[in-house]
Order: C-alpha cells, then sequence, then structure tokens
C-alpha cells in the first residue's frame, strides 16, 4: 500500500511539473479554471483531462505555441547533424532510396522523429522538453509488445498479421541505431551512460510506439489545412502524414468515436476547442477518426464499445472459390478448375480478400453520432471478382456455372452465406464462448482487448449472413430448381 502511494504521489507529482512547465511556456495557455488532468488508471485511460465545470460549446480550452511542438523544425538534433534532415524523399517526407547506412537518403518523417525523440530523451535536464517526456509513457498495451500467448487471443483476426513487429525491428536496426552509432558524442551528452544496443532497441521502440499512439500531423500551410478539411473534417491520416510533431498537452486528451473537442492547427499555436456544451465531470475527448477497434488496439493500444460501429472483417477470396467449388465443383475438371484459379489471380485488379464493414454515419459537427451502424451490403468488387471468376469457368472451362442472371445473384449469396460461417469458424472460440468470458471477469486487460477485437469481428460476420440471408428471402427453391435444370446442358459442355 505503502508502495502504490508513493507510485500515485510520483505519478501526480510528474503531472503537476508538466502542467506548470506547459503554462509557463511563451503563448501557451490552460483553462484551469474549466478543465484538469486528472489521474484515470483505474479505467485504464493512463492521464486525461476533465471538465472542473460545465464548459459553453466554443470555449478555447488550451492553446499550445507551435514552438513547443516537437518536431524536426524546433528540435537541436537539426544543427547537430544537419545530414540527416536533408530529405531527398518525396513531397510527403518519405524517400525510399533505402540505403542501410542510416543516413540522410534513408531517413523520413517517422524515423526523424523517433530520433529526436531518443536525442531529446537522453539530454535528460538539458532537453526543454524533459517535463513533457516525464509523462509519456514507457511501457505501451499495443499488440507490437504482447506475448505470443497474448497474441493467441486475437485468434483469425487480420490484426494478427498486422502487428508490424518484424518491420519496426528492420527499421530500428537499418536507420536508427547506426545514426546512433555514428555520432554516439550527439546522443550521449558528457557524463550520460552510454545504453547498449539492446537499451537503445527498446528505447526505439518506446519512442516509435509513443509517436504512434500521441504524434500529430502538423500540417505545413493553409492550403493543405483546406484540403484536408474538405475531404473529411474529421480524419486525421496517419499513414500519409508530412510533418509529424509531439504536440505536448494536445495528446494529453483521450479520445473516442463521439467527443467533444477538437484541436484547431493554427499559423502560430494549436488549440482546443470545445465543441459543445460540457458538463462538469465528463471527459475531454478527441477523435482519432472512424477506426475499427482492432485499427485503434493496433496504433492506441485501447478498445472503446463506440468504436465497434467501425468494426471490419476480412472475407478471404480462397473461401468463396471454395464454396463455388463445394456446390459446383463436379461441373468443371480439376484441372479447369485450377486454371481458373490462375487466370483469375493473374488478373491486376485480384482482390486476396474483401473488407466488410457496416454503413455509419459519420459523427455531427458537434462530435455526436445518430443512429446505429448497420450492414447493409457487400463490397462490390467482390461480386466484380464473383462475374469474373465465372466468366473465366467459360473460357477455360467451357461450362456456364449459372446460366441466368437471378440465378447467379442466389448461388453468390449462397457462397457468400458459406464463406462467412466457414470464416467464423476460422475463430477457435464462438461468439457466446466469447460473452462468457467477458461476463465471468477474470481477462486480463490485454486478454479483454483481445477478446472484444474478436468479438467485434465475428458479431459483424454474424450481421453479413442475417444479411444475406434476408436478400436470399425464399429465393432458395427457385435457385435449386434452377441448379437442377442447369444440370444437363451444363454436364453435356463439361470437357473431360
Ligand atoms: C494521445 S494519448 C492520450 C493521453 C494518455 N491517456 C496519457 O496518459 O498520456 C493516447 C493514449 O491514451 C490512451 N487513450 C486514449 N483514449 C482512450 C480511451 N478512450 N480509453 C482508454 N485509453 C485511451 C491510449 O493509451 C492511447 O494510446
Amino acid at each position: 500500500m505503502q508502495i502504490d502511494n508513493d507510485a500515485d504521489a510520483r505519478f501526480a507529482a510528474t503531472t503537476q511539473s508538466f502542467l506548470t512547465w506547459f503554462q509557463s511556456l511563451p503563448g501557451a495557455t490552460f483553462r484551469s479554471d474549466l478543465i484538469a488532468i486528472e489521474d484515470l488508471r483505474s479505467r485504464n485511460a493512463g492521464r486525461g483531462i476533465v471538465a472542473r465545470t460545465d464548459i459553453a460549446a466554443d470555449t478555447v480550452l488550451f492553446t499550445i505555441p507551435r514552438s513547443s511542438i516537437i518536431c524536426t523544425a524546433t528540435s537541436a538534433l537539426k544543427n547537430e547533424i544537419p545530414g540527416i534532415f536533408d530529405l531527398e524523399g518525396d513531397e510527403d517526407g518519405n524517400s525510399d532510396s533505402g540505403g542501410e547506412d542510416g543516413t540522410s537518403s534513408s531517413q523520413d518523417s517517422w524515423t526523424l522523429l523517433i530520433l529526436i525523440l531518443i536525442y531529446e530523451y537522453l539530454q535528460g535536464d538539458a532537453s526543454q522538453w524533459k517535463p513533457y517526456l516525464d509523462v509519456l509513457p514507457s511501457a505501451f498495451d499495443t499488440p507490437m509488445f504482447w506475448s505470443p500467448t497474448e497474441l493467441a487471443e486475437l485468434q483469425a483476426s487480420a490484426l494478427v498479421t498486422k502487428v508490424g513487429r518484424e518491420e519496426a525491428d528492420r527499421m530500428i536496426r537499418s536507420k536508427i541505431l547506426p545514426v546512433i552509432r555514428g555520432h554516439d558524442h550527439v546522443f550521449f551528452p558528457h557524463g550520460r551512460q552510454r545504453l547498449d544496443d539492446d537499451q537503445l532497441f527498446e528505447l526505439a521502440h518506446r519512442m516509435g510506439s509513443a509517436i504512434m499512439a500521441y504524434a500529430f500531423d502538423l500540417e505545413k500551410d493553409d492550403d493543405a489545412n483546406e484540403e484536408a478539411s474538405e475531404q473529411d473534417e474529421w480524419v486525421d491520416d496517419r499513414e500519409g502524414r508530412t510533418m509529424l510533431g509531439m504536440v505536448p498537452m494536445a495528446d494529453m486528451l483521450n479520445a473516442d468515436a463521439e467527443f467533444n473537442a477538437y484541436i484547431n492547427h493554427g499559423a502560430d499555436s494549436l488549440t482546443a476547442t470545445a465543441l459543445r456544451t460540457i458538463k462538469a465531470g465528463e471527459e475531454i475527448l478527441n477523435y482519432y477518426g472512424p477506426l475499427p477497434n482492432g485499427e485503434l488496439l493496433r496504433r492506441y493500444g485501447y478498445v472503446t464499445p463506440k468504436h465497434a460501429r467501425y468494426d471490419v472483417v476480412e472475407l478471404p477470396w480462397d473461401l468463396i472459390e471454395a464454396g463455388l467449388r463445394e456446390r459446383v465443383g463436379d461441373r468443371m475438371s480439376p484441372a479447369d478448375w485450377e486454371q481458373v484459379n490462375k487466370l483469375t489471380r493473374s488478373d491486376d485488379d485480384f482482390e486476396e480478400s474483401f473488407v466488410l464493414e457496416r454503413s455509419s454515419e459519420d459523427p455531427d459537427s458537434t462530435g455526436q453520432l445518430e443512429g446505429d451502424a448497420t450492414f447493409t451490403g457487400l463490397p462490390d468488387e467482390l461480386s466484380d471478382q464473383f462475374k469474373t471468376f465465372l466468366k473465366a469457368t467459360k473460357t477455360v472451362g467451357h461450362v456456364d456455372l449459372v446460366s441466368d442472371k437471378d440465378t447467379r445473384k442466389v448461388v453468390f449469396l449462397q457462397v457468400v452465406f458459406d464463406a462467412l460461417r466457414a470464416r467464423e469458424r476460422q475463430y477457435a472460440t464462438s461468439l457466446e464462448d466469447d460473452q462468457s468470458l467477458v461476463d465471468a471477469g477474470q481477462l486480463t486487460e490485454r486478454q479483454r482487448m483481445g477478446v472484444w477485437v474478436r468479438m467485434g469481428e465475428k458479431q459483424l460476420l454474424r450481421e453479413a449472413q442475417t444479411w444475406v440471408q434476408h436478400q436470399m428471402g425464399g429465393l432458395q427453391d427457385r435457385v435449386s430448381d434452377d441448379l437442377r435444370q442447369d444440370d444437363g446442358p451444363a454436364a453435356k459442355r463439361r470437357r473431360t
């Protein structure tokens, strides 16, 4: 208990030093009469900002001067090793010249920010951002850091293939460590103990994960701002971001699919503004975009009930093909099936899998969502590929697997239905098993999040099945009749 108290006191002291530091920055504002940074660890949300009193819509809650953002423009690392900042890549700061020596042309905005954060962190008290770096987490719950047993909780989720641990390891080995090792005197100021490769590796992972969950895309100019807002005013395009920066205080806000504040990017400063009336005690929430829980977990290490509306599940084409073969496989020789399979895959537009998702309205201008998200249809690309596949069976096998348009539609739905069920069986447990596990309340936080992600996908698979069944309506009998009628001519046309 004493240890807990000490740790809590340290946590509170670190928060307070950060706030004091922030308020001392020229041009910074923080409405401490309206808001406070709170310890939300009891609900696994780290620190967050909470309303102390009712707040009127459009109130500016805090202001962050651009000079306090950690980025290539502000860090002293640029003066120390100017060479690595000469981006020779495209305008987005991406470079593909890919040298393995960690020199200029192999860096991009992502790796540069990792180097900057490592540099500032190793400067200790000499870094102007020390109180900010002290409130950044040293451990993360993103799947990148999960054990194989924890990852197994994701079962058949496509998230398993997107964790990216190996890619991150390779990037650190080729682009981060060589720069630090080549400039030891810059990264390790006098008196600072050198870190060995393992320690540096861990530090680079930590900074990379902090960037993933905390960094902002700093639009370069007004044109970029306008363009972004025309496209989608809420969506933070984290893949294509141009100039990355760590924005103290803006990144103290937690986020959800419904939110009540937003960060406005001004010329000299960024401001956090209330989107609507916020009641005393409510958390001030930002928005990371319409992300499925799997993606929220991958980037930020958490899941929320409200993000479940954006859940997605991948339906592999192999299951569709297997379903079709199951139903009408005997009409074409195995060798022809094989050839059709190859032909379809050689098409430039061929898709290995299709993403299923619900239709959902965007949040309104006050950050609120109306109505439920519902499954309203399969991707057009899936039915297009199905048609292409059937065409190939005509070309190769000289068979018309499904003669008329209506029958083709129903066969398509049947095959998709089979594929959805097969996809659901790829998960080791059923939706009902998972619900019992959640209800029992014995899961660790990571297990709980893994179970949520897989449950969200299974739930969506069930909704898609219901939708498909509904579309098929009473047509089942008609289809079997059609297939029976088809049997004769198709069988006759079959090549042997
Ligand atoms: C930009 S930071 C927000 C501040 C953070 N809570 C902290 O203590 O530093 C993003 C991280 O906060 C946490 N977070 C954000 N929104 C959350 C939410 N609605 N529920 C739980 N955790 C959340 C996640 O760990 C995420 O990676």
